[in-house]
C-alpha cells in the first residue's frame, strides 16, 4: 500500500534518522519544507521532499494537504493512564485549601487511588483506560509510555500491567511499560518501609520481569515517599534484571535524586520543578533525558520545570503529560506544548522539539518515532488549515487537528 501526502503547506520535524534527540540551543531549530510531499510506503515514510521535485508517480491513496501542515504525532514519555475512577473530590479539598501533600499524609492521593484500584477488575480497568487512550489519539499522541504503581502488591502491579499489554495489542501506537511499584508505601507498610522495599526487589521485580511485563523501572523519590538510598536499592535490582531506569524526582524537593538517576544511568528523570544548580550542572553532558510535565505544575499550582535555565544550560528537554487522577488529569500533548509556550518561556521550535524528538528518545524510541524521517514509521498529525506551526502553542484551546495518520493508515 502506497499513499502519498501532497500540496503540504509545511512538512515539520524533517530530520536525518540517526539524531536521537535534540540538546540545548539546537532545540531553537525545527526543520521543515514548505509545499511539501511525503510518501509512506504500509506503514513506514519512505520518501519526502519538495512538491516541485516530485516525479508521478501511481499511488493506492492520495491525500490533498493544501493549507495545512503535517507533523510526527506526540511522544509522550510520562503517563499513568491505567487507573480506576477519577479523583475528582481531593481536587475540591484542594480548592478549599488542602495541599497536594497534606491530602496523600492523610491517606488520599496515590494511596485513595490504589485503593480504588485493587478493587476494580481488569476488564474494568482496560475498558477505563481504553476510553483515554482514544482520547490522546484524537489529541494527536502517537507512541506513549504507561506505568503501573497504584497497585502497590503484587497481584494489582502485574493486573495494570495487564491492561498495558492488552491496551498496546488493541491500538494502533506505539506503547511503552513501567513497572513503578514503588510509587508510595502501602499503609500498612507505613511503619517497616525497608520491608516494602525487599518485597519490591525480591518479590514483585523477578515476577514482573518472569511474565516480561515491563522494560522501565520507576521510583518515586521525594520526601515522605522513597528515599535516594531505597531507590538505589530499587534501581540495581531492577537493572540486574533488565529493566531501564526511568524515575520521578525533584518534584517538590531536591533531596539528591537527580544525581543518583545519572549516576545509574536513568533514561529520563521525571517532574524537575525544583531544580538547584548542582542538578543541572549533574545533567549536563549526561545520556540521561529531563523530562518536564507542565500540565502537573498548572493543575497544582506549582512551580513549573525551569525549563528557559536549563536549554540556556546546554541540556535537551522533553515534554510529557503525566496523564493521572491526582496531580494531571489530562493526556492532551497539545495543552502541554502550549503552557511550555506559555509559562515556561519555551519557544514553540523547543516545545515541538521536546514534544516528539526528545519525548521519543524518553521512552527508546527515538530509532522509529518522533521525527518525519526515512524509515520512520508514519505515525503523523495533519492539522487543519493553520497559518503556520506557531499557531500551534498560540491556540492552546482550539482543536487544531484534521487527520490522524497511524502506522500509515487513516485512524
Ligand atoms: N508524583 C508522583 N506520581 C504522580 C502522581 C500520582 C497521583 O497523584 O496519583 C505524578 O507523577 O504526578
Ligand atoms: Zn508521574
Amino acid at each position: 500500500m502506497r499513499t502519498i501526502i501532497k500540496n503540504i503547506k509545511e512538512l515539520v520535524q524533517i530530520r536525518d534518522n540517526h539524531i536521537d534527540r535534540i540538546i540545548g540551543k539546537d532545540m531553537k531549530v525545527l526543520p521543515t519544507i514548505k509545499n511539501a510531499y511525503l510518501i509512506i510506503k504500509n506503514d513506514i515514510i519512505t520518501d519526502f521532499g519538495l512538491m516541485k521535485d516530485l516525479n508521478h508517480l501511481d499511488f493506492d491513496k492520495e491525500i490533498d494537504a493544501t493549507g495545512k501542515l503535517v507533523l510526527p504525532s506526540w511522544c509522550d514519555s510520562h503517563t499513568h493512564i491505567v487507573y480506576a475512577g477519577n479523583r475528582e473530590s481531593e481536587f475540591v479539598d484542594r480548592i478549599n485549601g488542602l495541599t497536594y501533600e497534606e491530602i496523600a499524609l492523610k491517606g488520599g492521593g496515590i494511596l485513595n487511588s490504589a485503593k480504588n484500584l485493587q478493587d476494580t477488575s481488569e476488564d474494568e480497568l482496560f475498558v477505563q483506560a481504553s476510553v483515554r487512550i482514544e482520547e490522546i489519539i484524537q489529541s494527536g499522541t502517537g507512541a506513549v509510555e504507561i506505568k503501573s504503581g497504584y497497585g502497590l502488591e503484587i497481584g494489582a502491579e502485574i493486573k495494570m500491567l495487564r491492561v498495558i499489554n492488552r491496551l498496546a495489542h488493541k491500538f494502533p501506537i506505539a506503547f511503552k511499560s513501567t513497572f513503578l511499584g514503588a510509587h508510595a508505601f502501602p499503609e500498612s507498610f507505613k511503619n517497616k518501609k525497608e520491608e516494602y522495599v525487599k518485597k519490591i526487589c525480591e518479590e514483585m521485580i523477578p515476577q514482573i520481569v518472569q511474565h516480561d511485563l515491563a522494560e522501565f523501572i520507576d521510583v518515586f523519590c521525594e520526601k515522605n515517599y522513597f528515599t535516594v538510598e531505597q531507590m538505589e536499592t530499587i534501581l540495581e535490582t531492577g537493572k540486574k534484571y533488565g529493566l531501564i531506569p526511568k524515575i520521578h524526582v525533584n518534584q517538590f524537593n531536591s533531596i539528591g535524586g537527580v544525581e543518583s538517576g545519572v549516576k545509574h544511568n536513568a533514561l529520563s528523570v521525571d517532574h524537575l520543578e525544583i531544580m538547584t544548580a548542582e542538578d543541572i550542572a549533574v545533567l549536563k553532558d549526561s545520556k540521561t533525558m529531563p523530562v518536564a510535565l507542565p500540565a502537573c505544575s498548572f493543575f497544582l499550582g506549582i512551580p513549573y520545570t525551569p525549563a528557559r535555565k536549563m536549554i540556556d544550560q546546554g541540556l535537551p528537554l522533553a515534554l510529557a503529560t503525566d496523564f493521572n487522577p491526582g496531580s494531571s488529569p489530562t493526556g492532551n500533548m497539545h495543552f502541554v506544548v502550549a503552557s511550555a509556550c506559555i509559562k515556561m518561556n519555551m519557544t514553540p521550535e523547543e516545545a515541538i522539539n521536546a514534544a516528539t524528538m526528545n519525548g521519543a528518545y524518553a521512552m527508546n524510541l527515538s530509532h522509529s518515532h518522533g521525527s518525519i524521517s526515512i524509515g520512520k514509521k508514519a505515525n503523523l498529525i495533519i492539522t487543519k488549515p493553520i497559518p503556520s506551526y506557531h499557531f500551534i502553542p498560540y491556540a492552546f484551546g482550539s482543536n487544531l487537528i484534521d487527520q490522524i495518520i497511524l502506522n500509515g493508515n487513516v485512524y
